[in-house]
C-alpha cells in the first residue's frame, strides 16, 4: 500500500462501485482517480479495465504502483475531467461501461500546507488541483471588490461575503495576501463564529477554490460528457460532497430522466426522450460508522443512473457561474 492510500480514506467508495455495477469484459473510467480507491474496488472485479484520470500529477504519480500491480488493465492520465471525452478518443476506447466521479479535494491535497488549501496549515495561498493557472492568492489581490463579494456568496454560501470582500481589499493596499494563515486571520476578524461552529473561513477558503479550480464548470461539462460517452446500458455514479455540487447533480440527472411533460408548444420531434434512468431517487449518504471513522464522509451524497440508447441532449451554451478569467480581470 502505498502513502497516499493510507492517507485518502475513500467515502461511499462499495456503494458507488456497487452502483457502477462492474461486469467482466467491461471498461470503467474512474474520473477523480485521487488514491485509486475506487479504481482498487473496480478492479477487485475480473476482467474489468479501468482509465483513470485526475488533473493532479501528483496523484497520477502516486498511481504508478497500482498501474503495475494491475497487469495492463489500469491506464492512467492526467487530465481535467471536463476533457474526458477528448481522453478517450486519444486512448482508442469506443465503449465506455461505466464513469464514476468522486468529486472535491483528496486528503493529500487537503492535508498538503504547500498546497495552500486549507486555513489549518500555514502555507501558500495556492488551491490549485492541477499545477497550471492563476492561484488563490492572484484571485485575493486582483478581483474587483465587488466580484469577490459575489464568489465568496455564490460559491461559499457565505453571509458576509461583503464585509469579507471589504477586509481583503483593505488588507491588500497594506501588504499582499499571500498565505492561507493572513487570509485566515483576515476573515476571522470580520465573521465571529461561537465555540462548535465551522471555523469562520471555511466558506471563504471554499469559494476561493471552486473559483481557482472552475468547479461547478468542470462538473457540469462532465457530466454532459458523461452522457455523450457512456454506452447504453452504462452507469454513472457522481459523490458529491456539498450542496452546489449536489445540485447540479440532481438537477442534470432529473432533467436526463424527465419522461413526457415537454412543452406543447413544441412540435412532438423537439421534446427530447430521457438519456437516463434514475438508480435513485434519494442520495444514499454515508452510515454512521462510516461518518464516525471518516468525518468528511458526513456531506457525501452519491447519485447514479444508467444510460438508455436515446441521444444525448443539447447542453446549454453558457454558464450561470462566476468566471475565473473575467474575476482576475479586477475592477
Ligand atoms: C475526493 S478525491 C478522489 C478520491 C478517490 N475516489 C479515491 O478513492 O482515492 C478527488 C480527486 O479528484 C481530482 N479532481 C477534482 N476535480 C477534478 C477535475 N475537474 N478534473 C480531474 N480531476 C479532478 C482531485 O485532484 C482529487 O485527486
Amino acid at each position: 500500500m502505498s502513502t497516499a492510500d493510507q492517507r485518502h480514506i475513500p467515502v461511499l467508495g462499495p456503494e458507488a462501485v456497487e452502483m457502477l455495477a462492474p461486469r467482466d469484459g467491461g471498461t470503467y473510467l474512474d474520473a477523480t482517480f485521487g488514491a485509486g480507491g475506487y479504481t482498487r474496488l473496480i478492479l477487485q472485479t475480473p476482467g474489468t479495465r479501468v482509465l483513470g484520470i485526475d488533473r493532479d500529477s501528483t496523484a497520477i504519480a502516486g498511481g504508478a504502483g497500482l498501474v503495475a500491480e494491475a497487469g495492463g488493465r489500469l491506464t492512467l492520465v492526467e487530465s481535467r475531467f471536463s476533457a474526458i471525452a477528448d481522453v478517450c478518443v486519444s486512448q482508442g476506447l469506443a465503449r465506455i461501461d461505466g464513469i464514476v466521479m468522486d468529486v472535491g479535494v483528496s486528503s493529500m491535497q487537503l492535508d498538503s500546507a504547500a498546497r495552500g488549501f486549507s486555513f489549518r496549515f500555514d502555507g501558500p495561498l495556492d488551491m490549485r488541483m492541477g499545477g497550471a493557472g492563476p492561484t488563490a492568492a492572484d484571485i485575493v489581490a486582483h478581483a474587483a471588490e465587488r466580484d469577490l463579494a459575489d464568489v465568496i456568496y455564490i460559491f461559499g454560501e457565505e453571509r458576509h461575503s461583503r464585509g469579507v470582500a471589504r477586509a481583503i481589499v483593505a488588507a491588500r493596499k497594506e501588504q499582499p495576501i499571500t498565505t492561507t494563515r493572513q487570509l485566515a486571520d483576515i476573515v476571522a476578524r470580520v465573521v465571529r463564529s461561537k465555540p462548535g461552529d465551522i471555523h469562520p473561513a471555511t466558506r471563504t477558503f471554499q469559494a476561493l477554490r471552486i473559483l481557482v479550480n472552475e468547479e461547478l464548470d468542470e462538473l457540469e461539462q462532465a457530466l454532459s460528457a458523461a452522457e455523450r460517452i457512456l454506452a447504453p446500458g452504462g452507469r454513472l455514479a457522481v459523490v458529491s460532497f456539498h450542496s452546489l455540487e449536489d445540485r447540479i447533480v440532481k438537477t442534470f440527472l432529473a432533467e436526463r430522466s424527465k419522461t413526457g411533460g415537454g412543452s406543447r408548444h413544441l412540435p412532438e420531434i423537439a421534446q427530447e426522450t430521457p438519456s437516463f434512468h434514475l438508480l435513485n431517487r434519494k442520495p444514499v449518504v454515508a452510515a454512521e460508522t462510516e461518518i464516525e471513522a471518516n468525518p468528511r464522509a458526513r456531506s457525501a451524497k452519491l447519485r447514479g443512473a444508467e444510460r438508455t440508447a436515446a441521444p444525448a441532449h443539447v447542453p446549454p451554451s453558457s454558464s450561470p457561474w462566476p468566471r475565473l478569467a473575467d474575476v482576475l480581470r479586477g475592477g
